[in-house]
C-alpha cells in the first residue's frame, strides 16, 4: 500500500525533500529576547562521523531470519540501523545529533506479513535475541529505544511492510488493518469507501495503526472520534507464545478485556499485526474557529462545563497565556500587538484562545453540535475571534515537528510532556509542573518559557500537554532536559496520570507502579512471563524491574 517511512533522516522530523519550517526574523528577535538562544547554527552531526557498534546479530541468526524475510529484508548495514536508534523524543533526536549514548540495534528485520512475524520471534526465541517492534518510530518515551536487556543481540522489528487493508465490513462499520499502515494511508483507503477513523495525532505523517493501538494513543480531534482505545474491535499479536487473537464481539462479558492487554502493551506483550478498527462515515463538513478566555481558570472551566455539558466540539484546544503568546508571535508579531489592542477593548487582558472544530457528514449536523457548543461558551464571557485564527490552526495543525527541527538548529531545548488529572486538580497540577521545570531548567539563564494546554478533556478531568522552551545548555542538553523530565515527574506523582497518550516506554518506568501499585506491576510481569517467557520482547521498557532473567 505504502513507500516505506523514510527513516534515513532521524536527527530530524522533516523527511528528505520536504519543506521545513524556518522562523520569520521577529520570531528570532523574539526568541532571543525572551529566552536567549545559543547565537549559532547546531545542524547535526554528519552519521558518516557517529561511532556505531559493529552488528552482533551472529551469522546462523541472520540466515534464518533472512530465510523467513528474504535476504534483503535483513539489514546490517548502519544507515538503516542507525534510522532505527530511538524514536523522536528531544534526547533521542540531540543523541543523533550529537552522536552521543546511540542504542543502535545489531539489525532491523523487515516481515511481510503475520505468518512471517511470527516466525520471526520464534527464530529469536530459539538464539535469545531481544526484539523491539517498531512502528513510525515517533515515541518520545524511548518506546523504540534498542535496548538489549541481557540477551546476545537487539532487532528492529520494523512492520511498516504490514501495510495492507485486510478487510472492510460497511454494514458493521469495522475495517481491518495491518498493524504498519500509517495513518494519511489508513484515512485513504477508508475516504474511498466513505469512511474516517478521526485520528489525527500531530505524529499523523509518520505513525502507524499498530503504534497507536500500542500506545493508547489520542487525537487532536479525541473529544469527537473518542482515543484510539475506544476505536480498537479486535486485536491480533504475534507472541512467544504463539499467535493470539482477540475480539470477537462489540461487547463481551467473558471476564475482564483481554483486548486491554494488547492496547497499551508497548512492544512489550506481543507485536501487534492487525487491528479492527471501528470506523465512522466520513466527515464531508468542517468548521473550525478560535475563541479568547481571560485568564487560565476562565478557560479551564469553559472547556469543563463544555465536557460536562457533552458540548464538546470534536476538536477542543485551550492555550493558556504563554502558549497564546508564542503562537502569536512566532506566527508574526504584528497580529499579536493588534489582538491584544483588541482584546484590551474587550476586558480580556490574558488572552487564552480555544480552538473549536467540529466534523460532520451534513450541514444540518455540524450546524447543530455547534450550536450546542456556543450556547454554553456564550454564558463565559468568551469572545469570539472568527474562523480564520481557527482555520490557521488547522492548516498548521502536523507543522509542529518540522518548527521544532527549526528550533533544534538554533540551539533550543524545545520538548513535551503531558498528564492528566481530575478537574478540581487541574490548575494546581498545571503551576506545580512549571514551577518544577523552571527550576531545574533555568540554572543562570533567562527563564524558559513553560506553556500548556488542555487538549482532551472529559467529563471528570482533562489532558495538560506542555511544551517548553528553553537555551539549550550546549555542555550537556540531555542532562539538561533530564533535569527537567525528573522535576516534572516529582510534580505529576500522585496528583495525575503520569503519561495521557505517551505511554510508559523507558522514560516513564521510575514512576509506574506509583501509579499502578506493586500489585499492577506484579500483573504486568506474570502477563509477560505467560506471553515472552524468556523476556525477548522490547526490554526495558513498560515493566519496571520485571524481566524474566
Ligand atoms: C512530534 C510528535 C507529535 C506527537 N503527537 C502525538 C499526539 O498528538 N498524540 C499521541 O497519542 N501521540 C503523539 N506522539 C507520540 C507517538 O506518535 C505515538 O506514541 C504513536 O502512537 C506512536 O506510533 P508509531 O507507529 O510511531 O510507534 P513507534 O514509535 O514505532 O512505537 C511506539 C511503541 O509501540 C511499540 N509498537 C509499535 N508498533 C507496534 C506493533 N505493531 N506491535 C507492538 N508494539 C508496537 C513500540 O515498540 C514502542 O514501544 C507524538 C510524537 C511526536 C514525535
Amino acid at each position: 500500500m505504502s513507500e516505506l517511512i523514510d527513516h534515513t533522516l532521524r536527527g530530524s522530523w522533516t523527511p528528505s525533500g520536504a519543506a521545513a519550517a524556518p522562523l520569520s526574523a521577529h520570531a528570532l528577535r523574539w526568541l532571543r529576547e525572551r529566552i536567549g538562544l545559543v547565537e549559532e547554527s547546531t545542524p547535526a552531526v554528519p552519521a558518516s562521523l557517529l561511532d556505531v557498534p559493529e552488528s552482533a546479530l551472529g551469522e546462523a541468526v541472520r540466515a534464518e531470519l533472512a530465510d523467513v524475510v528474504g535476504d534483503q529484508h535483513v539489514l546490517t548495514e548502519v544507515a538503516p540501523r542507525l534510522g532505527r536508534a530511538g524514536g523522536m523524543s528531544y534526547t533521542d533526536l540531540m543523541r543523533r545529533r550529537t552522536g552521543s549514548e546511540l542504542a543502535v540495534p545489531d539489525g532491523v528485520v523487515l516481515p511481510a506479513d503475520p505468518e512471517q512475524v511470527q516466525r520471526v520471534l520464534d527464530v529469536c526465541v530459539r538464539h535469545d535475541v531481544a526484539v523491539v517492534p517498531f512502528g513510525g518510530g515517533t515515541s518520545v518515551v524511548g518506546g523504540v529505544s534498542a535496548l538489549c536487556g541481557g540477551k546476545a543481540a537487539v532487532i528492529a522489528l520494523d512492520v511498516t511492510r504490514l501495510d495492507q487493508l485486510v478487510s472492510i465490513d460497511p454494514v458493521s462499520r469495522i475495517a481491518v488493518f495491518q498493524a504498519g499502515v500509517r495513518a494519511p494511508e489508513a484515512e485513504a483507503v477508508l475516504a474511498s469507501h466513505g469512511f474516517t477513523l478521526g485520528h489525527f495525532p500531530q505524529s499523523y505523517e509518520r505513525a502507524t495503526l499498530g503504534g497507536f493501538a500500542a500506545t493508547r494513543s489520542a487525537g487532536q480531534a479525541s473529544a469527537g472520534y473518542g482515543r484510539f482505545e475506544s476505536m480498537v474491535e479486535g486485536v491480533r499479536l504475534a507472541t512467544p507464545a504463539g499467535d493470539w487473537r482477540l475480539g470477537a464481539a462489540p461487547a463481551s462479558a467473558a471476564g475482564p478485556d483481554l483486548r486491554q492487554l494488547a492496547v497499551g502493551s508497548e512492544g512489550a506483550l506481543g507485536v501487534i499485526t492487525e487491528v479492527a478498527l471501528r470506523v465512522r462515515p466520513a466527515a464531508t463538513e468542517h468548521q473550525y474557529e478560535a475563541w479568547v478566555l481571560d485568564g487560565w481558570q476562565a478557560g479551564a472551566d469553559a472547556v469543563r462545563a463544555l465536557a460536562q455539558a457533552h458540548a464538546l466540539a470534536d476538536v477542543t484546544r485551550l492555550s493558556d497565556v504563554d502558549e497564546t503568546e508564542v503562537q502569536l508571535e512566532l506566527a508574526g508579531g504584528i497580529k499579536a500587538r493588534a489582538l491584544h489592542t483588541m482584546l484590551r477593548g474587550r476586558g480580556v487582558v490574558e488572552p487564552c484562545m480555544l480552538v473549536l472544530g467540529w466534523e460532520a457528514a451534513s450541514r444540518a449536523e455540524l450546524k447543530q453540535r455547534r450550536a450546542a457548543t456556543l450556547q454554553v461558551l456564550r454564558g463565559l464571557r468568551s469572545v469570539r475571534l472568527g474562523r480564520k485564527a481557527g482555520e490557521a490552526w488547522r492548516a498548521n495543525r502536523f507543522a509542529g515537528p518540522r518548527q521544532r527541527d527549526a528550533l533544534l538548529d538554533l540551539g533550543v531545548c524545545v520538548e513535551t510532556l503531558e498528564t492528566a488529572t481530575r478537574w478540581s486538580a487541574v490548575s494546581d497540577l498545571r503551576s506545580a509542573v512549571r514551577s518544577a521545570v523552571v527550576r531545574a531548567i533555568g540554572v543562570d539563564r533567562k527563564a524558559p518559557i513553560v506553556m500548556c494546554h488542555i487538549s482532551h478533556a472529559y467529563e471528570t478531568g482533562a489532558s495538560l500537554y506542555f511544551t517548553v522552551l528553553a537555551a539549550r545548555d550546549s555542555d550537556d542538553p540531555i542532562a539538561q532536559w533530564q533535569r527537567a523530565k525528573a522535576a516534572a515527574g516529582e510534580a505529576i506523582a500522585e496528583r495525575g496520570t503520569i503519561t495521557h497518550h505517551h505511554a510508559v516506554g523507558a522514560d516513564h518506568l521510575p514512576w509506574l507502579s506509583g501509579e499502578i501499585g506493586t500489585i499492577g506491576v506484579d500483573v504486568l510481569a506474570a502477563a509477560k512471563r505467560a506471553i515472552d517467557p524468556t523476556g525477548i520482547l522490547n526490554p526495558g521498557k513498560l515493566i519496571p524491574g520485571r524481566e524474566p532473567a
